[in-house]
């Protein structure tokens, strides 16, 4: 396979990661249930009778007169009804008792069952993120219940292009940057499952028992989560895949599907690989040559000079070509040691690109060199390796002293080495990670005998555990994943190896070998954009006619309706917000001076610009005096503007409008008409939440209305705050964040903590999170520039003069 000049560029996007929940779910307290107390009724009933025995049997044997009968009998009849009365009594206290405890019973199941949803509901999006995160390769048993009822794409039928927004995402800052899924694991989960202690002295009944045993088995089922198993190939370099005798196999398989996932997720402007394998595995290695990322890497290569090196790779199969490629090796090794020693202590950073070495097995008869007679006891001294070069390779590339740097230093130097082994005694010096393929007992020459414990305990309690739940996945433990130079560290478990075959290995690199990396930093990013520049047909102002744009099928976007433009983005590209597609409701917040008011008003301009007031209608509102928003009052399109919201009178207005407004658009509905999108713009909304606390329930009522009434909310605030923020969030759809004052807020609002880290000497510029979860950075556009400014005639206001323009012909 030859390499092929690249021809699609693909621009890394902003990566957004899923939120995972951390709360702690409580399982409910066992209840306590009343004695029923029947035994007591039994013995009262006992005694009822035995007392009416003895006055019976005196009634009818004593010789007495009559006068002594007569006083018998009342006290018989007496005693009668008093045994009656008491026992009705104790009768209705254990029904009331019996009542009591199936309400507390059906009380008690309830909870478990409300408990057990919450508990799906988080179990399953927590495995559905990492498997998001680090999806299988090409195969997996879908019927498996690892994988019940989660959506997953293979990363094989995955599109290799620009839209598909996970290709060579991870980033050298992102936190898993050169970290590789190898296969599935089961790990405790991140929320917590809390048991309360029981209370009191509990009576069981049988049904108290089965629901007992229904919480045992939530707790059991719940408590851990299968996800995909990840190694740290830049931190726990060198990584050693133990594949001895028949494991070989899987040991290769493996090797290959990390690769796969390597290069999927990293692109080569971050990571380069370099492969020895010996001449045996020509077959297996020939998809890697035309990875772009095995393209020869040389610090020293001008760009003229590049096109020429893309004839070179770096896949080195056989030993004539392993013995040409660890000079290079060595060279490259080198360079960054002095590179390192020349950094300041503080500036350290990891090197870039990262290297890894990849060295496949070479036991096979015919895979090394035999020995020269010449040069039998030849030291090569490491400092000098190439001028001592031989020409033979006679021990596997592991043993080299070219590779000594990458063994001993490679995370400072930003080079790992991963290598298949298939004897102890072959494993590289300072391994650290082992990911052992033999099923007995551990390799005795590396793990001392603490290490040992742990793992020992892991595998009765999942034996325990197997054991106990029937309704856990069955599945054979395939490698154990253990620390070497951390053996207090718990041995991992996985339970299902990746493994590719390799037709799906070449159809991967034939798909990469079509793709380059373009870096954001090549592209620009505007810090001024005028209005005017982004919408699609250029607008003259001093001869603008409204009802020419309103009807220019060119100039507006038909379909989808309510698309526009609001801004620029890397290389000028438009940068859209769909209300329909990303909304309908969003959120958009910024610190003060971030440019929160000259984006609603941008957003308020475009609207106006792109449709008629029969099509979008506004409702505004500001917590203030309302500067920004009251020139829009104007607007044909606007159907109210509420300024000084800082009464609780105020809000009632508001509702009693939107109210008004909702019932209208209901009949409206109803009989079949038309009705224009309302966008309510709110802005400042935690604070007038905080005046009128009702307010909050409205905007969630209106928030959950059918789309079908053309709401859209857009709630604008200088921060995300508390309680009010964590109910509108969930809400909303998209959200806008201009330059926020803490990580925390950046975080709360992105699910990261870029937008703190924004310029504030860059007014305007913002990251929109869509609904579909994609992240844009953009420069926001404004409509009054100072471009613009020269051009309005003094004395005017600036705002009101480019707002009466649209309209001047109405
Ligand atoms: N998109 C933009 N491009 C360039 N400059 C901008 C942009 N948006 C705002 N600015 C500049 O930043 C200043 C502050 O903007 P703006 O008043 O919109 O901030 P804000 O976030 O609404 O502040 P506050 O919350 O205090 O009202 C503006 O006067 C303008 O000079």
């Amino acid at each position: 396979m030859s390499y092929q000049q690249p021809s699609s560029i693909i621009t890394r996007k902003a990566r957004v990661w899923p939120e995972i929940s951390e709360e702690t779910i409580l399982l409910p307290t066992t209840p306590v249930l009343l004695n029923s107390q029947s035994s007591s009724i039994l013995t009262f009933i006992f005694l009822s009778l035995v007392g009416l025995a003895i006055y019976g049997y005196m009634f009818t044997h004593f010789n007495a007169t009559g006068e002594v009968r007569m006083f018998l009998l009342p006290c018989l009849a007496t005693g009668g009804l008093i045994a009656l009365a008491l026992f009705s009594i104790s009768l209705v206290k254990t029904i009331r008792i019996l009542l009591r405890n199936r309400l507390l019973l059906q009380q008690y199941l309830q909870q478990l069952q409300e408990v057990e949803n919450q508990l799906k509901a988080c179990h399953w999006q927590e495995r559905q993120a990492y498997m998001n995160l680090d999806p299988p390769l090409s195969r997996y048993d879908f019927k498996s219940a690892i994988y019940e009822h989660l959506e997953i794409i293979p990363l094989l039928q995955n599109t290799y292009n620009e839209q598909n927004s996970s290709l060579w995402a991870r980033q050298p800052a992102d936190r898993d940057f050169m970290k590789v899924r190898i296969g599935l694991q089961e790990r405790p989960a991140t929320y917590k499952i809390w048991t309360p202690q029981e209370q009191g002295q509990i009576i069981t009944s049988r049904r108290l028992q089965v629901y007992k045993d229904y919480a045992q088995a939530l707790l059991e089922k719940y408590s851990t989560v299968h996800v995909p198993l990840q190694i740290d190939l830049q931190n726990q370099s060198p990584i050693t895949i133990y594949g001895p005798g028949t494991k070989l196999f899987i040991a290769r398989e493996l090797l290959h599907a990390i690769l796969s996932q390597l290069v999927y997720h990293h692109s080569p402007e971050d990571v380069r690989i370099i492969i020895l394998a010996p001449r045996s595995q020509e077959r297996t290695w020939q998809w890697a040559e035309i990875l772009p990322h095995t393209v020869r890497y040389d610090a020293r290569h001008s760009s003229a000079q590049m096109e020429e090196a893309f004839q070179a790779h770096t896949c080195a199969i056989g030993t004539t070509a392993i013995m040409d490629q660890l000079p290079l090796i060595s060279r490259e090794l080198r360079r960054r040691e002095v590179l390192i020693n020349d950094m300041q202590p503080l500036q350290k950073t990891a090197l870039h690109p990262h290297l890894l070495i990849v060295i496949d097995d070479f036991e096979t008869a015919g895979d090394l060199d035999q020995s020269v007679a010449a040069l039998p006891n030849m030291v090569i001294p490491p400092s000098h390796p190439t001028q001592y070069r031989r020409s033979h390779l006679s021990v596997s590339p592991l043993r080299r002293p070219e590779l000594a740097l990458a063994l001993n230093h490679g995370a400072q130097l930003g080079v790992s080495v991963l290598c298949v082994c298939t004897k102890q005694s072959h494993f590289p010096q300072n391994s650290q990670l082992l990911i052992d393929l033999q099923q007995e007992d551990p390799p005795k020459l590396l793990l001392n005998k603490t290490s040992l414990l742990p793992q020992h305990k892991i595998k009765t309690k999942r034996q325990k555990k197997a054991e106990s739940t029937e309704t856990m996945p069955q599945v054979n433990i395939q490698a154990r994943i253990r620390q070497l130079t951390q053996p207090q560290r718990p041995t991992q478990q996985c339970m299902q190896l990746d493994g590719i075959g390799l037709d799906d290995l070449r159809s991967l690199a034939l798909r990469l070998q079509s793709l380059q990396s373009s870096t954001n930093q090549q592209l620009e990013l505007r810090t001024q954009v005028d209005i005017r520049s982004i919408l699609d047909t250029p607008i003259e102002i001093q001869t603008y006619d409204p009802f020419v744009l309103w009807s220019d099928p060119l100039f507006r976007t038909p379909q989808p309706l309510l698309r526009i433009p609001i801004g620029l983005t890397f290389g000028d590209e438009v940068q859209y917000l769909d209300l329909l597609r990303d909304g309908p409701h969003g959120l958009l917040i910024g610190q003060t001076g971030s440019g929160k008011s000259e984006l609603l008003q941008t957003m308020l301009l475009s609207l106006a610009f792109l449709y008629k007031p029969t099509e979008v209608n506004f409702l505004l509102l500001d917590h203030k005096v309302g500067l920004a928003l009251k020139p829009f009052g104007q607007l044909p399109h606007t159907l109210g503007l509420l300024t000084q919201m800082s009464s609780a009178a105020g809000w009632q207005r508001f509702t009693a409008m939107l109210r008004a407004e909702i019932s209208k658009r209901k009949t409206f509905l109803n009989e079949g008409r038309s009705i224009p999108h309302l966008v309510i713009i709110i802005d400042g909304f935690t604070e007038i939440v905080r005046y009128a606390e009702a307010v909050l329930d409205e905007l969630l009522m209106i928030m959950g209305m059918e789309p079908e009434l053309g709401l859209h909310l857009l709630l604008a605030a200088q921060r995300p705050e508390g309680i009010i923020y964590n109910n509108i969030r969930d809400a909303v759809q998209y959200r806008i964040c201009l330059r926020c004052a803490t990580p925390q807020e950046s975080r709360e609002v992105l699910r990261r903590t870029d937008a703190a880290d924004l310029p504030a000497s860059i007014p305007g510029r913002a990251y929109l999170l869509h609904g579909d979860n994609q992240l844009d950075l953009f420069q926001a556009a404004r409509v009054t520039t100072p471009i613009y400014e020269d051009r309005i005639a003094a004395g005017q206001s600036r705002l009101n003069s480019l707002l009466s323009l649209p309209f001047k012909g109405k």
